[in-house]
């Protein structure tokens, strides 16, 4: 494997890989970013490189994952054309940037996958929605598979426009969670908790609900109405929160923006 970005995306998918010894050669092409602390663990060989000119000759990665900011993509991609190879797959996890971006600098017969996934990656927990293109062979979508599976779910999609919408909800999803975090405890010190156990009850009652979430095979608007008690103190609360001018509108609106923004990546 080849990977080109090790900041915080990257770097949260190559800890996943590392863990679950999904991948044991990987070149990474990073300026300075920091670099998983286990990294060259016993059968696995992770070599460093600061810049694309110093990969070693002859290197010949099944797939090449892309995981620098959209922003500096125009500079770093022409780069890499020379690694378009039949048993090469480009695996991007830009936001925005779109498959055929990438096919006007590496050429029109890269094998590219356009990937979303998200940071709980690093834990196994990740989410990766991913689109492949006509020249992707079933072998390089199966490795493609592989890779994202070691780190969570994978759901494939046939209309890459689905991906805007995808990185504004699952992609970014981890920020907002993080947020409610963040604002459950503002609240409860504000209702005269001390700082540190708000945080603490807000940050474990996430991670809780979370996982039972995920463990669970009932509806989220089940799980929410198991803890609603008949006139008691979730049903006050939620009465705020699901009003007309509750967190629905607000969120719908967040989203709207967010895939606003992942189109306007795309150029
Ligand atoms: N963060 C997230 O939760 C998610 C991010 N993504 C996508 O992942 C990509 C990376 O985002 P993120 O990890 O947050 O950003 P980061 O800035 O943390 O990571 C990008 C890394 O690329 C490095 N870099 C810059 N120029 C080059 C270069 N020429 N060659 C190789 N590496 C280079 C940067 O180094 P330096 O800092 O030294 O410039 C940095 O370490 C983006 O395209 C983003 O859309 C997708 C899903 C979720
Ligand atoms: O904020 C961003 O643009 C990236 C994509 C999804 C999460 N982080």
């Amino acid at each position: 494997m080849l990977l080109v970005g090790c900041g915080k995306m990257g770097g949260a998918l190559l800890d996943g890989w590392l863990a679950a010894r999904t991948v044991d050669h990987v070149v990474v092409v990073e300026p300075q970013g920091a670099f998983p602390a286990d990294a060259g663990a016993a059968g696995q060989r992770i070599v460093r490189c600061a810049g694309v000119s110093r990969i070693p000759p002859g290197f010949d990665p099944d797939v090449v994952v892309i995981a620098v900011k959209p922003q500096v993509m125009d500079e770093v991609v022409p780069g890499y054309a020379g690694f378009v190879r039949p048993g090469t797959v480009f695996l991007s996890i830009a936001a925005g940037k779109t498959i055929d971006y990438f096919t006007a600098r590496l050429g029109a017969d890269a094998a590219i996958v356009r990937a979303m996934p998200n940071t709980p990656a690093s834990v196994g927990r990740g989410m990766t929605v991913a689109v492949p293109n006509a020249a992707v062979t079933p072998e390089q979508r199966r490795l493609c598979e592989t890779l994202m599976g070691a780190v969570g779910q994978v759901a494939w999609v046939e209309d890459e426009s689905m991906m805007d919408a995808v990185t504004a909800v699952s992609g970014g999803g981890p920020a907002y969670v993080f947020l409610l975090i963040e604002t459950l405890a503002k609240a409860g010190v504000a209702a005269g908790l001390p700082e540190d156990l708000a945080m603490k009850i807000a940050r474990a009652t996430v991670a809780g609900s979370g996982e039972l979430a995920a463990r669970s095979i009932e509806p989220a608007a089940s799980l929410r109405k198991n803890v609603t008690s008949p006139n008691g103190t979730t049903q006050a609360a939620l009465e705020v929160l699901m009003a007309d001018d509750g967190i629905q509108p607000l969120v719908d609106r967040a989203i709207a923006a967010a895939t606003a923004r992942s189109r306007e990546l795309a150029s």
